[in-house]
Parts: C-alpha cells; structure tokens; sequence
C-alpha cells in the first residue's frame, strides 16, 4: 500500500489529502522531519509560498526534503507548491527548494484578474484530456529546460509539467472534481 504525504504547513493540503484518500490510497500530513521518512511521495499544496518556504526553513524540513526529492522521491506541486520547486522565482529572494528547471514569475495573471479557470487539454502520455483548470493567483512558467516534459499550456504557457519525479501544476487540480492527476501522479510518477 502507497502512503502519500501532503506537505500541512500553511495552505491548500486539505483537499489534497481528501482526494487522495478518494483515490483509496494512504495520504497523511506533513509537518516534520520524521514524518517524511516513511513516504512514497509528497505532494507540495497551494497556498503563500513565502510562508510555506520560511516555515520549512524554520521547521528544518527544507534541506531534508531538498535532499529527498534529489534522491529520487515523487513529488506534486500544486501553485505555490510549483514556485517551491522551481529553479528560480523572479523578482524574489525566498527560501525554496530550486531542483526544477523552470523559472516562474508569481502572481503572473494580472493583479484585477486574480483568479480564473480555463478549460485544459493535458497530455498524459498518449491520453488526452480535458481539465477544467483552476488558477488562483497563479505563477507562470517563463522559462521550461529542455529536459522538462509540457503536459499542458495556456495561452502559449506550460501549465502542467514534468522532469524525471517531480510534477507541477501552476493551476489546482485539487479544487476541481477530476482527479485524474492525482491518479498520474500515483500510478506514472510514483
Ligand atoms: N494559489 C496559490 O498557491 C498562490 C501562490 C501565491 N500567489 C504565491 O506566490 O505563493
């Protein structure tokens, strides 16, 4: 049986472990160090990525999770999640984990316009399907390496991504009612 973590510092983690426990799979909280060891993967929720970061700093999770994730754990990140993973954030000094290479640029949808859904084809490998897209003060993706794998776009921008174990939706996947990508993510990242 997979047991999925769902990062519980500050954020969206709730409805993350909701569907995945709908998908009949282990999914548990994570505030510590010890909680992490026992995962199969981890899943990065949504939320202020500038909290998320300085409390996994402070909590001492940053290194050990980095470290984690380098050596190979799946990880989903969702929004402020995917700003967590990337490489670099423009305009902004935060503690991150940095292991994709991607550059976002937060809050990058206009600032009158904060939130909005798009209807998304995504990818998965062969299968296309439509997701209804939920973008809440969404980063953009401005820069994707060329070993960074586009599942999905909006106006011209990667949406959905993937390098090797790591996963990342600059939408919330957990807000609609399909969780196809959480299922891809159980059964083709893990
Ligand atoms: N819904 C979200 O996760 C928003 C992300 C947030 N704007 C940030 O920059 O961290």
């Amino acid at each position: 049986m997979k047991t999925i973590g769902v990062l519980a510092l500050q954020g969206g983690f709730a409805k993350h472990l909701q569907m995945v426990s709908s998908l009949g799979v282990t999914a548990v909280p994570v505030r510590s160090e010890e909680e992490l060891g026992t995962l199969d993967g981890i899943i990065l929720p949504g939320g202020e990525s500038t909290t998320i970061g300085m409390l996994l700093e402070r909590r001492g999770l940053l290194a050990p999770l980095k470290e984690k994730i380098a050596g190979g754990m799946p990880v989903f990140g969702t929004c402020a999640g995917m700003i967590l993973l990337a490489e670099t954030i423009e305009h902004h000094h935060q503690s991150h984990i940095g292991l994709m290479d991607i550059t976002v640029e937060r809050n990058a949808y206009g600032s009158q316009v904060e939130s909005f859904e798009a209807d998304l084809e995504v990818d998965l490998y062969g299968v296309s399907h439509n997701l209804r897209g939920i973008f809440i003060r969404a980063p953009r993706i401005v820069r994707a390496g060329i070993n960074v794998e586009v599942l999905s776009r909006f106006s011209h921008a990667p949406v959905l991504i993937r390098q090797k174990n790591m996963l990342a939706a600059s939408f919330h996947p957990e807000l609609g009612s399909d969780p196809i990508l959480h299922e891809f993510f159980i059964s083709h990242v893990l």
